[in-house]
C-alpha cells in the first residue's frame, strides 16, 4: 500500500465550555493538519494522488471553513452569548476538542475524497506539544464512507 501526505495549517479559535480551567476561555491556537492518503497502485501520472488536487480537496472543504473562525458547541449558553457576534463561527454538535475537530475533518474527507484513494491517517497538532491522531484499520471503509455521506446529508 502507498501513501501521500500533505501538511496544512489553520488559525482557529474556540472555547471548551464544560471545562474547569483556562480552556473554558474563548482562545486560539495554529492548528497543523497532515492528511494522509493511500492507494494500492498509483495513476496514470505515476502518482498516488497529485500532492496539488489533494491540497485544493482540503483547502475547499476543510481549511476554508476552520481558518480564523470561531469554533463552538451549539449549546444554549453559547448561543445566549455569542450568536449576536460578527465573527465568523462554526456551531459544532460537540465541545470543540481537537478530537472533535479532527472527527468533523475525518467525516468531511471521506465524503468528498475520490473513490479511487483511502483516508489512512489524520493527524491534527493543537499545540506544539499536544497532538491527536486518526488511523483507519481499512475493515468497515466503505461502510465509514456511507455513514458519513449520509451524516452530511441530513445536515
Ligand atoms: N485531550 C484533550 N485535552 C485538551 C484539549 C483537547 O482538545 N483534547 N484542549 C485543551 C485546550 O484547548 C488547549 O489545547 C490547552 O492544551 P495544553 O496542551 O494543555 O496547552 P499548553 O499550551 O498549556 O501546553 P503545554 O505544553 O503544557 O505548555 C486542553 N486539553
Ligand atoms: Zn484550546
Amino acid at each position: 500500500m502507498w501513501s501521500i501526505t500533505k501538511i496544512f495549517r489553520f488559525e482557529t479559535a474556540h472555547r471548551i465550555s464544560n471545562y474547569i480551567g483556562a480552556c473554558r476561555n474563548i482562545h486560539g491556537h495554529s492548528y497543523q493538519l497532515q492528511v494522509s492518503i493511500s492507494r494500492n497502485n498509483f495513476n496514470e501520472d505515476d502518482m498516488v494522488m497529485d500532492f496539488k488536487d489533494l491540497k485544493k480537496i482540503v483547502q475547499k472543504n476543510i481549511i476554508a471553513h476552520l481558518d480564523h473562525v470561531l469554533l463552538l458547541k451549539k449549546n444554549p449558553e453559547n448561543i445566549a452569548k455569542y450568536s449576536q457576534d460578527n465573527s465568523p463561527i462554526l456551531w459544532m454538535e460537540y465541545e470543540p476538542t481537537a478530537e472533535r475537530i479532527l472527527d468533523w475533518i475525518r467525516l468531511k474527507l471521506l465524503q468528498v475524497l475520490p473513490n479511487y484513494v483511502e483516508l489512512k491517517k489524520l493527524t491534527l497538532f493543537e499545540t506544539s506539544t499536544g497532538f491527536v491522531e486518526w488511523e483507519n484499520d481499512f475493515r468497515n471503509s466503505f461502510e465509514d464512507r456511507q455513514l458519513s455521506k449520509e451524516k452530511w446529508e441530513i445536515k
